[in-house]
């Protein structure tokens, strides 16, 4: 269904130099696959999912690289194309409902206007269909909310109705970009619920941008954990926290908070370097316990372990 290979992203800073933000991206997901992209914040997650629909910033430029959606190779698309895909073919959700929302109109009219755009629906079918969408996603008034503008609404209902706008063209990917970030962890509990059910129902492939690895492992099938610019290790979930590879996949395990009174959390030392300083070789060597004499010289080749899992590391050489 999607597949991103050797994608290089780069930001031009005031200095007029180009600061690598996505380097070789290379992943693929399956029709109706669910693959959570995690990473700390800062390196990469949502300039890779709006590199999808290319929405980027105007300061960021795709240098290289292929992004072909359903047998359509995206980064030759013009903005025409791209709004014909945008919505209808990739529903996007975003960190922020405030923002993916327009204060100034009724959260019932903007989804309609989406439909509208897209089906050449006149104004009261789609009003119909909103109700009908708002009703199947779990409001118990669908007209006060559809008459409602954002800022009536509580966090958690925002949330619902930007889910809502994504799925109302049932599109085949969803890109959720952590949806859940703004939310307790109840209502956090109900939106990863709904996305759920609405990815089976309407057979949709879904990308869930995540820093959160616990909050994903429930809802996807397969993992790409994200360092700097670069994917360095992906594969099928389950396999990877059984198992996971890179040291800095490890100490991302290391790091999640548990129940348990007495366990210490152990975090990653160090911090991501900026953009303009990333390390040469391997970009994580200079925070990594198992480093080798090679990591700070050679950037890792990705290695694969019998289909299902694949390192960018030295020491699985
Ligand atoms: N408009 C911009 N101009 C310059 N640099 C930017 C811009 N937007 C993002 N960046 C830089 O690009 C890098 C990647 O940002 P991005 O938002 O994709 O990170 P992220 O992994 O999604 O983080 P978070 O989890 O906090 O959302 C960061 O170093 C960020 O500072």
């Amino acid at each position: 269904m999607l597949e991103i290979s050797g994608l290089n992203v780069s930001f031009l800073n005031q200095g007029g130099k180009n600061l690598p933000v996505l380097r070789d991206i290379t992943l693929k997901m399956q029709k109706e696959e669910s693959l959570a992209l995690i990473g700390e914040s800062g390196c990469g997650k949502t300039i890779l999912a709006l590199s999808i629909v290319k929405l980027l910033p105007p300061e960021a430029k795709i240098c290289q690289g292929k992004i072909s959606f359903l047998g359509q190779n995206l980064i030759n698309y013009k903005e025409k194309q791209l709004l014909q895909i945008r919505g209808k073919q990739i529903g996007f959700i975003f960190q922020d409902p405030m923002t993916a929302l327009n204060p100034v109109f009724k959260v019932g009219e903007q989804i309609g206007e989406t439909l509208c755009y897209h089906f050449k629906l006149s104004k009261l079918q789609a009003k119909n269909k909103v109700l009908n969408l708002f009703e199947k996603i779990g409001f118990n008034e669908p007209k006060r909310i559809y008459n409602s503008y954002p800022h009536e609404l509580s966090g958690g209902m925002r949330q619902r109705v930007v889910i809502a706008l994504a799925i109302c063209c049932n599109p085949k990917l969803i890109i959720a970009d952590e949806p859940t970030t703004a939310l307790d962890v109840t209502i956090q509990a109900q939106i990863l619920d709904l996305l759920s059910k609405i990815k089976n129902k309407q057979k949709s492939a879904i990308l869930f941008i995540s820093h959160d690895l616990s909050l994903v492992s429930n809802v996807c099938q397969s993992l790409c954990v994200m360092y700097l610019g670069q994917i360095i290790e992906q594969g099928n979930l389950e396999v990877i926290l059984d198992n996971p590879l890179h040291p800095y996949t490890q100490g991302l395990l290391e790091a999640l908070p548990l129940l348990e009174k007495d366990k210490e959390l152990s975090p990653i030392p160090g911090t991501i370097p900026p953009l303009s300083k990333i390390p040469k070789g391997c970009a994580f060597h200079p925070r990594c316990k198992h480093k080798l004499a090679i990591c700070g010289k050679k950037n890792p080749p990705d290695i694969k372990f019998n289909n299902l899992q694949k390192v960018k590391c030295w020491l699985y050489r």
